[in-house]
This record gives structure tokens, sequence and C-alpha cells, in this order.
């Protein structure tokens, strides 16, 4: 479990989090979610031990965060950050097999390199291993990325056994994971992310859809200027109300029978933008 009490965050005096707390288990996919600017990477960072919070406490594993030290982390948690900075020029492959750094000292065996096949081929990029990452489209850079991240946490066992559970909880923090992808590869990184939930891992991520947040997630964490509007499973949470607060715009949720969960749709309402003050002919006078 991971577990966030009271979070404060604060950069050049402006709070970026407010008493923000949350506790996502092994076994389920956490979405967070909210407006640009709520505070959604922030939280992320904090979480993933980037940056300080200057209140509150993280464990993980049922320790404090502090207990671990980055290397040891490495090892059950791996974060597929926003803007990534890799070292450009490698291959493909070679970028995947740096997910297992953390696990072996000196070369990688053949069991890090048959992850590495097997997490190129779930994301659907084996074709792609020869290929200098540089060169590759924005969205086959994001699958590249997710191997690396799978290829960090994933158990040996976990290639050859589907129900393959880790002994260990692992935890995956992604912030928009599905940036750059196409329709299909979108629904492929929450499925496997969803796999990976049945295989012991717990998953953090952050979506702007949150069409993709009602079907996919167990729960869902909605920020608001750094604050927790809501939390709790999807349909609860993405409320029309609460979509309204969040984001300031008019939604219905629609349920159809043959659907398993409803989907979110604008509709055209006026929104609660704070109007300009209309001068009345009266001011004039
Ligand atoms: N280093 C910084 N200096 C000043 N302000 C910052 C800094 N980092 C983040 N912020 C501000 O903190 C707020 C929260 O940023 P954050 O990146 O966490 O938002 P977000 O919810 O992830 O947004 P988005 O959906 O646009 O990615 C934003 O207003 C951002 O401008």
């Amino acid at each position: 479990m991971i577990q966030a009490r009271n979070i404060h965050y604060s950069i050049k005096g402006k709070k970026l989090l407010k008493g923000v707390s949350l506790e996502a288990q092994t076994g389920e996919l956490l979405a967070i979610v909210g407006a640009n600017g709520a505070g959604k990477s922030t939280l992320l960072k904090v979480l993933s031990k980037e940056i300080l919070p200057e209140k509150g406490e993280i464990n993980i594993r049922q320790r404090s965060l502090d207990y671990w030290s980055r290397e040891s982390l490495a090892k059950f948690r791996a974060v597929l950050a926003q803007q990534n900075a890799l070292a450009f020029n490698f291959k493909v492959y070679d970028l995947v097999l740096m997910g297992r750094y953390p696990h072996f000292k000196g070369n990688p065996n053949k069991q890090d390199q048959e992850i590495v096949q097997y997490c190129l081929e779930k994301t659907g990029i084996t074709h792609l291993a020869e290929r200098i990452f540089i060169t590759l489209s924005g969205g086959e850079q994001q699958r590249v990325y997710l191997a690396k991240v799978m290829a960090q946490l994933l158990d040996y066992e976990a290639i050859w056994d589907e129900n393959h559970i880790s002994k260990t909880p692992k935890y995956l923090l992604l912030d928009e994971p599905i940036t750059g992808l196409d329709l299909f590869h979108q629904h492929n990184l929450l499925q496997i992310a969803k796999e990976l939930t049945q295989k012991g891992f717990c998953v953090i991520a952050i979506l702007h859809d949150l069409n993709l947040a009602l079907q996919y997630a167990d729960q869902v964490l909605l920020l608001k200027q750094g604050e927790v509007l809501g939390y709790g499973k999807p349909v609860e949470v993405l409320n029309p109300h609460n979509v309204l607060e969040a984001f300031n715009i008019s939604v219905n949720l629609i349920h159809q029978s043959d659907m398993a969960c409803p989907f979110i749709v604008h509709c055209h309402e006026p929104i609660l933008t704070p109007k300009p003050a209309i001068c009345q002919p009266q001011h004039f006078l």
C-alpha cells in the first residue's frame, strides 16, 4: 500500500498541495484527475520522492518514504514522468534494458533479457528494438518508456505465468501515460496497467481523459487547486457536480445498458465562469 497523509507542498510561497491524503492498495489502479495546474504532477513527484513535502507523511510498504533509499525504491517502484530525459542516441532495446539496471550488477543475465523481450512484445514495439530512440514517433517513444518501467518492475515468473502475483508489492507511477498515443494504444496501455494490478502492482496514473478514468480506474482522486475535491469510486467522484466544480464545464453522465460504466459527455449548459460585470443602462445615468 502507498499511503499519503496530509501532504502540503509550496513553491515560492505558492501552495501547490494543501492537505492531500490518499491510500492506494496493490491490485488497484488509482487515477489522479483535475484541471491543468491542479497539482497532479506535483503530487506524483512527492509520491515518487522526487520532491519532498513540507508537511505530511508518505508510507510505502509500511515504511516511511524517507526510510527507502533511491536504490532500494528502484527495485519495486517505477515512475513514468511527463518529461523524460533519456539518452536519446540509444537503441530502443538498450533503453528498455536500462529498466533492469536496479536488478543486475555488471551485465544483464538471460532472465533480464527475456523480461525485456516480453515488455517489448507487450507494448507492441518488438519491431522497433534496433531503432534509435530519437527516430521514433512520439507515440512510439511513449511505448518505449512504458516498456522500460515495466521491465524495471516485472518478476521473471510473470512473463511465463499470467496468474503470477508478485510476492512483494510493486508500485507504478504514471504521469499522463497516454500522451501521444492513438486510441488503440491508449486502451492497450491502460489494459496493461490493469493486468499489472492483477500481478500485485499498485498503479497510480494521472489521466486527463475522464472517460478512460471511469473505464479503467478502481479509484479516482480529483484535485482542485491543490486540494482533494473527491476521492473514491470513479462514478461517484466524477459526477456532473464535481466535474463542473473542478473543470468548469457542464457534463452529463450517460448510462447505457450494454456498457459496463457510464460515460461523460459535455452538455451545452452555461458554464460557471465569473461573468464580467455588465453595465446596466442606469449605471450611465
Ligand atoms: N517550479 C515551479 N515554480 C512555480 N510554479 C510551479 C512550479 N512547478 C509547478 N508550479 C505550478 O504549480 C501548479 C501545479 O502544477 P502541476 O504541474 O502539479 O499541475 P498539473 O495538475 O500536473 O497540471 P497539468 O494538467 O497542466 O499537467 C501549476 O500552477 C504550476 O504552474
